[in-house]
């Protein structure tokens, strides 16, 4: 298993994406010998998961069954454990769109971010209305030997899996730990080779290479900070640039540095998903006063209509884009 490549059979050391119903998911590291508790009883790992294909229906303990998923970045979004300050993929799409990624790109970010263990989950940023944060995670419990998947880098799966087999991501995250834990997390889903992690204050130091880059994605609270640092890391002959900040003060300051380091097509987008419900309803006709004297039509008739969920999405964040062109 890896995030960048299918692969048919379950292996130990792969992780695993349980569904277990309606909106319930957790993520699990296989292990021989190790069992998951699910609300449907007991998950043997040796038994139930290694040696079988990704996708099977597998029943548990007590009778009732989960699907076994094949992780994605989009999955492992939703799945992480102690969800914090994380990008969703709604605003991920538009990242990736936006700064054109494809295989081959080389990209600078700062910074993953993996939470400390115990950490609070924060509000998530850019969950889409309709989708709600998994309550699986707390009514899944591991065996120690699972080791439940801790951490996130929901952006750097998704940029890595994009720019896969030739490209390459430069993150940067300055605190020790969290780097550490984020370059254990890209080895466990066999990622690794296509990341490099520095600890260092990306606003001091920079991302620890010049002129590869073609694009940069920053998501630090001062990124007018970076920008020097960006302009330096970009291709001599250009590049894309996307920064993340929750507040129009931060993206006011990040546009004026900006335009003074010389990068042009600046434009700040915010994503406001709308989610349909689709249900069949019946509305009364309309009486176009048809003048004839014949049978009088039905007044209801039930038809598939796409309605708003009554909840939207609120604010999550500004994306702001900007170009660095050839001098
Ligand atoms: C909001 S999180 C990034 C989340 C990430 N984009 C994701 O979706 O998973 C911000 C991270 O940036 C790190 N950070 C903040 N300022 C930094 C700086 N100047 N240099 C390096 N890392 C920084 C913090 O330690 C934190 O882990």
């Amino acid at each position: 298993m890896s995030f960048v490549a299918y692969e048919e059979l379950i292996k130990e050391g792969d992780t695993a994406i349980l569904s277990l119903g309606h909106g319930a998911m957790v993520a699990v590291r296989v292990q021989r010998g190790a069992q998951t508790q699910t609300r449907h009883g007991v998950l043997r790992h040796s038994v139930d998961l290694i040696g079988r294909p990704f996708g099977s229906k597998v029943t548990c303990g007590r009778g009732g069954w989960v699907y076994v998923l094949h992780p994605t970045p989009e999955l492992w979004t939703l799945n992480l454990p102690h969800r914090t300050q994380i990008l969703y993929s709604t605003d991920i799409a538009l990242i990736t769109m936006m700064l054109e990624l494809r295989p081959g790109s080389v990209v600078c970010e700062s910074a993953e971010r993996v939470a400390p263990s115990g950490e609070r989950p924060g509000l998530p940023r850019g969950a889409v209305a309709g989708w709600k944060p998994s309550p699986s995670s707390s009514m899944i419990r591991s065996s120690p030997a699972t080791n439940e998947c801790t951490g996130s880098g929901s952006v750097s799966h998704a940029i890595i899996r994009t720019i896969a087999p030739t490209g390459h991501l430069h993150t940067v995250e300055f605190h020790q730990q969290r780097a550490e834990k984020a370059r254990e997390e890209f080895q466990e889903h066999r990622v690794g080779r296509w990341v490099t992690v520095r600890t260092q204050d990306v606003c001091r130091s920079g991302f620890g290479v010049s002129h590869v880059a073609d694009a940069v994605f920053l998501d630090i609270p001062s990124p007018w900070e970076a920008v020097g640092h960006a302009w330096d890391a970009l291709k001599v002959e250009g590049g894309r640039f996307c920064s993340f900040s929750p507040c129009i003060e931060q993206v006011q300051r990040t546009c004026q540095a900006l335009a003074a380091r010389g990068f042009s097509e600046l434009s700040t987008l915010e994503v406001l998903p709308q989610v349909y419900n689709v249900r069949t309803v019946s509305l009364p006709l309309p009486d176009l006063g048809s003048g004839t004297d014949g049978p009088a039509s039905p007044d209801t008739s039930p038809f598939r209509s796409g309605t708003p969920m009554k909840e939207a999405v609120g604010h999550t964040g500004y994306l702001t884009f900007a170009t660095k062109t050839p001098s």
